[in-house]
C-alpha cells in the first residue's frame, strides 16, 4: 500500500471563530489546515499566537490562502502587488506557513499575456524563495484570463522557478468539464497543493456554484476517486486538503461538520486503496425499528394487526410483531417522540462496529442490565441509534407475553423514514453510505405545506432508509414540531390491508377526492382499481419498474406515524410524489386538534 497522505481542511469550510475551527479540525483528526486569510484578519490572536495554538493542537498550517489578483498587470501595479505580497509573506513567516496560494486573477487590470504572467509570478517566487517559501498558483474556474489548470501549468512551466508550482482544485477542473487525466503527466513535485471538493451537478454559473454549493468528496456528482488518483499518479505527496464553500456547513456546528469532512476523506482514501478498513457490512434487512414515544404507538400497532409479543425485562419497552416486522415501542422517552433506533441485520456485527468506529461513528455504551443482549450500536449524525444485529439474541431481552393477533397482511419492514435536522442532510447520507455501505439515490424536492422538502433514499439489500429535510431552514410561521418520522411496513395487498386495518379501528388518514381525480387524469388506471384506491384512501405511484400502493396512519406520537406499502414489480422509490397530500392530511388532523393516535 502506498504511504497514507496527510489530511488538511481549509478553515473556510467550517463555522465559527478561528479558535472554533482549529479546535474542530484537530478534534476530527486532521493533520493540518489551510488558513483562510479572513479567518486570520478577524482573529484577536497574533500570527505567532495562532502558530502556537496550532502547534498545541497538533495542526500544521499547510497553506495560507488566498492571495488574489497578482499576475499579468502593468508595471506600477506589479510593484504594488509585490509590496502587498512581502507583507503577507511576513505574516506567513510568523505563522510558520511556507506555502501561499495565488489564485488566477479576476482583476480588470490583468492582461491576457502568458509571458507577463510568468515573469511576474517568477518575481514573486523569487521573493518567496528568499524566505524559504513557495507559491502555489491555482486557476479559478472564473479567472479572467486563466481558468483552466493546463493553462496555469503552461505559465508555471514558462516561469521555471523552483519555488513556483501548481495548486490543483478538483472543483475548478471538474466543474468546467476539463479532463483531469493529463494531470498524470505533470511532475508531482510541481504540484504544490491539492484541494478537494465535490459538488452536485447544477446547471449554473461556476462562481456561485463554487461559493455556495461545494460538498465534501463523495457527497456530490464528481468522481473524486478518479481525480485524486490522477494527482497521486503524477507523484503528488502533499496533503489531501478539503476546500468546501457551502452555505449550510458554514453555519453548522463545526465539530460534527469536521467529523463529517474527515469521514469523507477516510472513505476517499479507502476508495483509492490507501486505507484498509473492515468492509462495509452488506446488511440483509431490518431486524427491528424502535419508536420512542407515548403508549399511543402500541395501540395504533394493535389496530394494524400487530401482537404485543414481549415486554422488556428491565425497561418500559414493548416488542410488537407481525410477520417479519418487529417494532420496539420505548415509552421511556416520550418527549422525543420519533424513531429512536434502526436495527440492521448484518452478518458480522463486531466487524461492522469496527468499521463504524474507524469512520468516526460514536460507538454507544452498552447499557446492559441482567440478560440484556450485547448489541453493537453506533450513533448516526442526528443521534438516531443504529443497532447491528447478527442474530435474534436481542429477543432474549423481552419476556414473551404469549399474546397473538390475526394480523392484517404485514410481512416485514419496507423502510424507515428518518427526517433529518436541517444541518445534517448531507452528513446523514454520507454516514449511511460510508459506514454501512448503503447506496444513496438522487435527491428529489417537493413542495410541502410549509415549504420545500428534499429527500433521498439510502438502500442496500432489503434495508431502505429515507432522509428528508427542508431545502432552506424552516420559516417562522411553520409549526414548531419538525416533520414526523415513520416506519413503513411491507404488505402484498395494500387495499385488502387497508380494509382489514380499518375494520380493526386503525386511525388511517383520509385522502381528499382531488387527489384521485388527478390520478385518474394522469395515469388512466382501470376504473375498478381507482375506485378501490379512492374508497380506502390508498395512495398510488408508478415508475418504469413497477407500481407502489401505500397508506399511512395518523400520528401515533409527537413525531411518528406508520405507513403500509405494497411494491409491485421492481418499483424503486418511496412514493415521494404523494408526500404533500399525506403531509397536508396530517396537518389537517393536527389543526383539527385530534389527539395523537386517536382511533377511528
Ligand atoms: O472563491 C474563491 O475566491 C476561491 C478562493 C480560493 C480558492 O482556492 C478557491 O478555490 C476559490
Ligand atoms: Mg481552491
Amino acid at each position: 500500500m502506498p504511504p497514507e497522505p496527510r489530511t488538511a481542511i481549509a478553515t473556510v469550510c467550517l463555522s465559527g471563530t478561528l479558535d472554533d475551527k482549529l479546535a474542530a479540525a484537530a478534534a476530527a483528526g486532521f493533520d493540518g489546515v489551510e488558513l483562510f486569510e479572513n479567518d486570520l484578519l478577524v482573529s484577536p490572536s497574533s500570527p505567532a499566537e495562532i502558530r502556537r495554538r496550532c502547534a498545541d493542537l497538533g495542526l500544521s498550517i499547510d497553506l495560507y490562502q488566498p492571495f488574489r489578483d497578482f499576475e499579468a498587470v502593468p508595471p506600477d501595479l506589479h510593484a504594488a502587488n509585490l509590496r502587498r505580497a512581502r507583507h503577507k509573506l511576513d505574516v506567513m513567516a510568523a505563522l510558520g506557513a511556507d506555502t501561499v496560494l495565488v489564485c488566477s486573477s479576476v482583476s480588470p487590470h490583468a492582461v491576457d499575456d502568458d509571458d507577463l504572467a510568468a515573469e511576474q509570478l517568477h518575481a514573486l517566487a523569487e521573493v518567496a524563495a528568499g524566505r524559504g517559501m513557495k507559491v502555489a498558483y491555482e486557476a479559478l474556474a472564473w479567472g479572467r484570463h486563466v481558468s483552466g489548470y493546463e493553462h496555469a501549468w503552461r505559465i508555471v512551466r514558462r516561469a521555471a522557478h523552483p519555488a513556483l508550482g501548481l495548486c490543483l482544485d478538483s472543483f475548478h477542473i471538474l466543474s468546467k468539464g476539463h479532463d483531469p487525466a493529463p494531470i498524470r503527466a505533470i511532475p508531482g513535485e510541481k504540484i504544490f497543493f491539492l484541494q478537494l471538493a465535490d459538488a452536485p451537478a447544477l446547471p449554473m454559473d461556476v462562481l456561485p456554484w463554487s461559493r455556495h454549493h461545494r460538498l465534501f468528496p463523495g457527497q456530490g456528482d464528481f468522481d473524486l476517486t478518479a481525480f485524486t488518483g490522477h494527482v497521486l499518479a503524477a507523484g503528488y505527496r502533499g496533503p489531501l486538503s478539503l476546500e468546501v464553500f457551502n452555505d449550510v456547513f458554514r453555519q453548522a456546528d463545526p465539530r460534527p461538520a469536521a467529523v463529517d469532512a474527515m469521514r469523507s476523506l477516510l472513505t476517499l482514501k479507502e476508495s483509492l486503496g490507501l486505507l484498509d478498513l473492515p468492509p462495509a457490512p452488506a446488511p440483509a434487512g431490518h431486524a427491528f425499528a424502535e419508536v420512542v414515544t407515548d403508549p399511543g404507538a402500541g395501540r395504533v400497532l394493535a389496530t394494524l394487526g400487530f401482537a404485543r409479543t414481549g415486554v422488556h425485562r428491565t425497561k418500559p419497552v414493548e416488542l410488537w410483531e407481525q410477520g417479519d416486522a418487529r417494532v420496539v415501542v420505548n415509552e421511556s422517552g416520550a418527549a422525543h417522540g420519533a424513531v429512536g433506533a434502526v436495527a440492521l441485520a448484518v452478518p458480522d456485527p463486531v466487524r461492522a462496529a469496527r468499521r463504524a468506529e474507524a469512520l468516526l461513528a460514536p460507538v454507544l455504551p452498552r447499557t446492559r442490565g441482567p440478560r440484556e443482549a450485547d448489541l453493537a450500536a453506533v450513533a448516526a449524525p442526528d443521534g438516531t441509534e443504529v443497532f447491528l444485529c447478527g442474530n435474534d439474541d436481542w429477543r432474549g431481552d423481552f419476556v414473551p407475553t404469549g399474546e397473538t393477533a390475526d394480523g392484517a397482511g404485514i410481512i416485514g419492514i419496507d423502510h424507515v423514514a428518518l427526517t433529518q435536522p436541517f444541518d445534517h442532510f448531507e452528513a446523514a447520507a454520507s454516514f449511511y453510505r460510508a459506514v454501512f455501505g448503503l447506496t444513496p439515490s438522487p435527491v428529489t424536492e417537493f413542495a410541502a405545506p410549509y415549504g420545500l422538502v428534499r429527500t433521498r433514499g439510502v438502500a442496500a439489500g432489503n434495508v431502505r432508509l429515507t432522509l428528508d429535510s427542508t431545502v432552506v431552514r424552516r420559516g417562522e410561521w411553520a409549526p414548531a414540531v419538525p416533520e414526523p418520522q415513520h416506519v413503513a411496513f411491507a404488505c402484498t395487498d395494500a387495499v385488502a390491508a387497508a380494509e382489514a386495518m380499518r375494520a380493526l379501528g386503525a386511525p388511517l388518514l383520509d385522502i381528499p377526492g382531488n387527489y384521485y381525480d388527478d390520478l385518474e387524469a394522469r395515469l388512466d388506471l382501470p376504473p375498478s382499481r381507482l375506485a378501490a384506491l379512492r374508497a380506502n384512501s390508498v395512495l398510488y405511484d408508478r415508475d418504469s419498474h413497477g407500481e407502489f400502493l401505500h397508506f399511512t396512519t395518523a400520528l401515533a406520537g409527537a413525531r411518528v406515524f406508520f405507513e403500509v406499502v405494497q411494491r409491485i414489480g421492481g418499483y424503486r422509490g418511496f412514493g415521494v410524489v404523494n408526500a404533500p397530500v399525506r403531509m397536508a392530511a396530517h396537518r389537517a388532523r393536527r389543526n383539527a386538534g385530534l389527539p395523537l393516535g386517536t382511533l377511528a
